[in-house]
């Protein structure tokens, strides 16, 4: 089993020029990173992936976003936001904790891994995305939590991203334990 992470750094439009914003303002934009290799290659997802050994989720997540878009995080200001069960022809492959963050130092920047870019929450690209994100990834960017699990069938060896997503359960307004 792969334990992973995604990270969804989140930022208000109308705080850039707009002198009518506030600091208040809702986030509205969110950082999405078009995937140059490993699973999910060619869609778009936050920046992510697997645990290294003595790493916890909120380092991993921080560790993966410096790595892939070169922003800066502090691992207290990450929310957990879900947890995401894959499951491929019924066994547990991947165990995805996810994370929101309003708070971060830098501006994005390609790397061999990841393509950055700020897309505002109506536009998020679901056809061009994991399946099942248009399932969960919404409540995630409203700022409530989610715990899912998530379904694919492959006939042979096909990895996670070629298989096929048939069914899931998904629960919101779930709590984490502090220090998830
Ligand atoms: N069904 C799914 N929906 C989704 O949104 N993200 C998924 C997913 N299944 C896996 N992921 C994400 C979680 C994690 O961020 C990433 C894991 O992909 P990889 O194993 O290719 O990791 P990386 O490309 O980051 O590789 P490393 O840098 O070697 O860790 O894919």
């Amino acid at each position: 089993m792969i334990e992973a992470t995604l990270c969804f750094p989140m930022r208000s439009r109308s705080n850039g020029d707009d002198p009518t914003a506030s600091a208040d303002d809702a986030p509205d934009e969110v950082l999405l990173i078009e995937k140059r290799r490993g699973l999910g290659e060619g869609w778009y997802n936050g920046p992510g992936g697997k645990l290294e050994s003595a790493e916890t989720p909120r380092e991993c997540a921080v560790r993966e976003t410096r790595e892939e878009v070169g922003l800066g995080i502090d691992p207290a200001d990450l929310e957990k936001a879900g947890e995401l069960r894959f499951l491929l022809n019924g066994e547990e492959h991947t165990f995805c904790h996810v994370f929101r963050t309003t708070e971060f130092d830098g501006e994005p920047a390609a790397s061999a891994e990841a393509r950055p870019e700020w897309v505002p929450v109506e536009d998020v690209p679901y056809d061009q995305m994991w399946e099942d994100d248009r399932l969960w990834l919404p409540t995630v960017l409203e700022g409530e939590t989610v715990r899912g699990e998530f379904r694919f069938e492959a006939e042979g060896d096909e990895p996670l991203d070629e298989a096929e997503f048939v069914d899931h359960d998904l629960e919101t307004g779930v709590s984490f334990e502090a220090g998830d």
